[in-house]
């Protein structure tokens, strides 16, 4: 467990530092608030609990820990405990300690066997809070993530598909959207099984995620459909770009259990360039060329600039 220890006496810090290092936790120190978010904002992924004096010179703990929970709303943060240290057992200070953020106020002197148990009760808390942190992590990951092949599932696709079309929007950069199928897939699937087209299904993916540009986004929409997102492109460059992936997957078989299974893509590509359009009607346009792109003949990009 990670301490940020905050206390602008030396004595007060160096004592509370030694008594939680000999209690086995992680120590690190500021002395006074602004060094506090300083230190919190560079370590926030790894504290588990604030340890702060109230009164100190220029900025006060209240006023420190106000600002933390400022910048923890903003980031969306998880909770993170806070244990105020103070001289004054005045009501009035308990309650305003506990209105700027803090989940405890321990009155100095502190007995090192009450700052012991409640260093143990914060464990507990920070125990649960990395659990809910890892279970977030995890539904987050099966809420946008295709089982099969990893790729972002269609909800993932279309929120980073709306995210890139605001920021063509708002820096007047162009980005491009294709909608990507493979061919008669299912004659893969009636001719090798239903396994042998799920591997297909991954290698394809792999092969496109392995020569993606960072900030590229592939997406499994449908069974066999995939949409990719590659935002910042010059019109030049969109054909050539999109004809790539039709060749990495045209030109070398899927090997699955020894056998070679030959695969074909079709993409159909639109172009967004900040005009007033929705990422329906951008991802209809995308499919009409899809549509054409099946109709002359497969294994081909359409793209009408
Ligand atoms: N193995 C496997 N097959 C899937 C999966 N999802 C969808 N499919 C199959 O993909 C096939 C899609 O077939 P169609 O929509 O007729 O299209 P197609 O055969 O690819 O023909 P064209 O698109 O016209 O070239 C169907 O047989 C689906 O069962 C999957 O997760 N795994």
């Amino acid at each position: 467990m990670k301490v940020l220890i905050v206390d602008d006496t030396n004595t007060d810090r160096l004592l509370l530092k030694l008594h939680l290092s000999k209690l086995g936790y992680k120590v690190i120190e500021a002395a006074n608030g602004q060094e506090a978010i300083e230190k919190f904002v560079e370590h926030s992924n790894q504290l588990d609990l604030i340890l702060i004096d109230v009164q100190m010179p220029c900025m006060n703990g209240f006023e420190a820990v106000k600002s933390i929970r400022k910048i923890q709303e903003q980031k969306k943060q998880e909770w993170l405990p806070v244990i105020f240290l103070s001289a004054s057992a005045e009501d009035a200070d308990i309650e305003k300690g506990i209105l700027a953020g803090g989940d405890d106020y321990l009155i100095k002197p502190i007995s090192q066997k009450v700052l012991s148990a409640k260093m143990l009760a914060m464990k507990r808390i920070a125990d649960m809070r990395r659990r809910l942190v890892e279970s977030n992590r995890i539904l987050n990951e099966l809420a946008t993530t295709d089982h099969l092949t990893g790729s972002a599932n269609r909800r993932a696709f279309e929120s980073t598909l709306e995210h890139e079309m605001s920021s063509s929007r708002r820096y007047g950069s162009r980005l491009a959207c294709a909608i990507f199928d493979l061919d008669k897939f299912k004659v893969i699937n009636d001719t090798f099984g239903h396994d042998a087209g799920d591997a297909v299904l991954v290698e394809v993916v792999n092969r496109i995620k392995a020569n993606l540009r960072a900030g590229d986004t592939i997406g499994r929409i449908g069974g066999e459909e995939f949409g990719i997102i590659l935002p910042n492109v010059e019109e030049s460059e969109v054909l050539a770009a999109f004809d790539r992936y039709r060749c990495i997957v045209a030109d070398h078989p899927v090997v699955h259990e020894s056998i070679n299974i030959a695969v074909t893509a079709s993409i159909g590509v639109a172009v967004y360039a900040g005009e007033e359009e929705s990422k329906e009607v951008l991802l209809k346009r995308a499919d009409e060329s899809l549509y054409e792109a099946k109709e002359t003949g497969r294994n081909r990009v359409v793209y009408h600039p």
